[in-house]
């Protein structure tokens, strides 16, 4: 039992009887009942607020939001505050282990003819530090990336939901996505302005521009996405829809993203991968406005293309990312990318955490892989014999600085972007890391997951 605080007065009708015999252990906890309740304020009457689908009220069917309580075993609870009346049923079920409530149904109880929703989360939430939720104990926790199964939208700021993989069969209550919207803005507001809020990536992957981007303003490359607001804005939508979806065989192969930061190892987690079986595996060819070299051939290192074409190209949205580096430009284009799934292979690309909702498309169908460092220690002994490019050195060994910094930047990719990494691995060992990426390349493509319901249903916006 829970107590909110106001309620509306529903129709009551005949008083009813009801009894339920219950295991004194359980007696403190709300799931044990499984509702919450709530009192007129004018005429103190008190009514069921809602039911919590799965807890025990709704498996007897017995009680329904915006019934009226009367008696609990014999005991009058009209006038009572919500908490007097919970300790009544927690002292009885305590001591006698039945409660008997003596009930009027509400007349019209509400049609539950919602179909089953399933969410990702966006966002964080506690209930605990949430003063606004009727019932806290009855509130569910939930991290970005979470799924939700939304069973009861029936209240239009306090849905009920449960999280998967299914470990309850009890819901709990979760701010509906106007409430967590609203909640959302007001804490936008409350935040001093921060122009650089968005992580700011220096450059591109080396697999595009074959050279490690290092942070210095007069060289710093610029990095672009296709998406016009590429960094998520806590104001979009804390819940995605989002559906199970199993690639079909004859269907072409789900985009692979591997994401992580600088130097943390996904050009060669991609190279090796490729490496294994090139027959499987391929990367899309990037295009750029830098001369070929004596060795190089358009189409297989880059295709190259004037400024003036690639601007072009810019203007009409065909890269999925792109950017300026020592005078040139580089891009992948959504076309590179297609020819390769269209060719019956299966596309690897590494791309910067700005590129991720240009990939999250109804057309790439992006499984994004989020490459993690180890802890420090593993660092320093896996990457030993490692060198590192940079913009000054080619090749030098691994600084603890740079260790430092990639942790810095494996911290910040994590708490704005989590919410989309379809699988997270850690690159310790790199035999061990490229077994873990097979399998969960194989996953991606053999197994259902769970993708956005607009990819299956698209609409205008995908
Ligand atoms: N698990 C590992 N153990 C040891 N060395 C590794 C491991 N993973 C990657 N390396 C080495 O670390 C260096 C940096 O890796 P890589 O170039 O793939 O980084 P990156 O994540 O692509 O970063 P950037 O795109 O900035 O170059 C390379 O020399 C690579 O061989």
């Amino acid at each position: 039992f829970c107590s909110p605080p106001h309620g509306r007065r529903p129709a009551p009708q005949n008083p009813q009887v009801l009894s339920k015999t219950t295991r004194p252990r359980k007696a403190q906890s709300q799931k044990f009942e499984g509702t919450t309740i709530k009192r007129n304020e004018i005429t103190g009457e008190i009514f069921v607020a809602r039911v919590i689908h799965g807890g025990l009220a709704d498996r007897s069917g017995l009680l329904h939001a915006g019934d009226r309580i009367i008696e609990v075993n014999g005991f009058a609870v009209d006038g009572m505050e919500p908490e007097q009346v919970i300790q009544v049923v927690v002292g009885y079920s305590r001591s006698q282990g039945t409660i008997m409530f003596k009930v009027v149904p509400i007349t019209e109880r509400p049609v539950h003819n919602q179909t089953m929703l399933y969410v990702r989360a966006m966002a964080d939430y506690s209930p605990q530090q949430d003063p606004a939720i009727p019932c806290a104990d009855a509130g569910m926790s939930f991290r970005k990336g979470d799924i939700l199964e939304i069973v009861d939208q029936t209240d239009t700021l306090w849905w009920q939901a449960k999280k998967l993989p299914n470990n309850t069969s009890c819901a709990g209550l979760i701010p509906s996505t106007n409430l967590l919207k609203r909640k959302q803005r007001e804490f936008w507001w409350s935040q001093p302005y921060l122009p650089q809020a968005c992580i700011q990536t220096s450059g591109f992957r080396r697999s595009m521009r074959l050279c490690r981007r290092r942070f210095h303003s007069t060289t710093q490359p610029s990095c672009h996405t296709r998406s016009p607001s590429s960094c998520y804005s806590a104001l979009n939508s804390p819940y995605e829809e989002v559906v199970r979806y199993q690639r079909h065989p004859q269907d072409t192969h789900r985009l692979i993203a591997l994401l992580g930061p600088s130097g943390v190892g996904v050009n060669e987690l991609r190279r090796r991968l490729i490496e294994m079986n090139p027959n499987v595996f391929q990367g899309a060819v990037p295009h750029t406005t830098r001369l070929p070299r004596g060795y190089e051939e358009s189409g297989r290192e880059y295709f190259y293309t004037s400024r003036e074409i690639f601007d072009n190209m810019v203007y009409n949205n065909r890269f999925l990312e792109y950017g300026e580096y020592k005078g040139n430009l580089y891009g992948t284009t959504i076309e590179s990318v297609k020819a390769v799934l269209n060719s019956g292979k299966i596309c690897v690309v590494d791309i910067e955490p700005n590129a991720i909702q240009a990939v999250r498309t109804h057309e790439l169908k992006a499984y994004i892989i989020y490459v993690k460092p180890p802890p420090l220690q593993r660092l320093r002994e896996t990457r030993q014999d490692s060198f590192i490019t940079t913009n000054y050195y080619v090749n030098r060994p691994f600084k603890s600085e740079d260790f430092q910094e990639m942790e810095e930047a494996a911290r910040k990719i994590e708490s704005q972007f989590w919410q989309f990494f379809d699988h997270v691995m850690v690159n310790d060992e790199l035999q061990d890391s490229c077994v873990q990426l097979l399998t969960a390349v194989k996953k991606a493509q053999d197994e259902p997951q769970w993708v956005p319901a607009s990819w299956i249903r698209p609409t205008a916006e995908s």
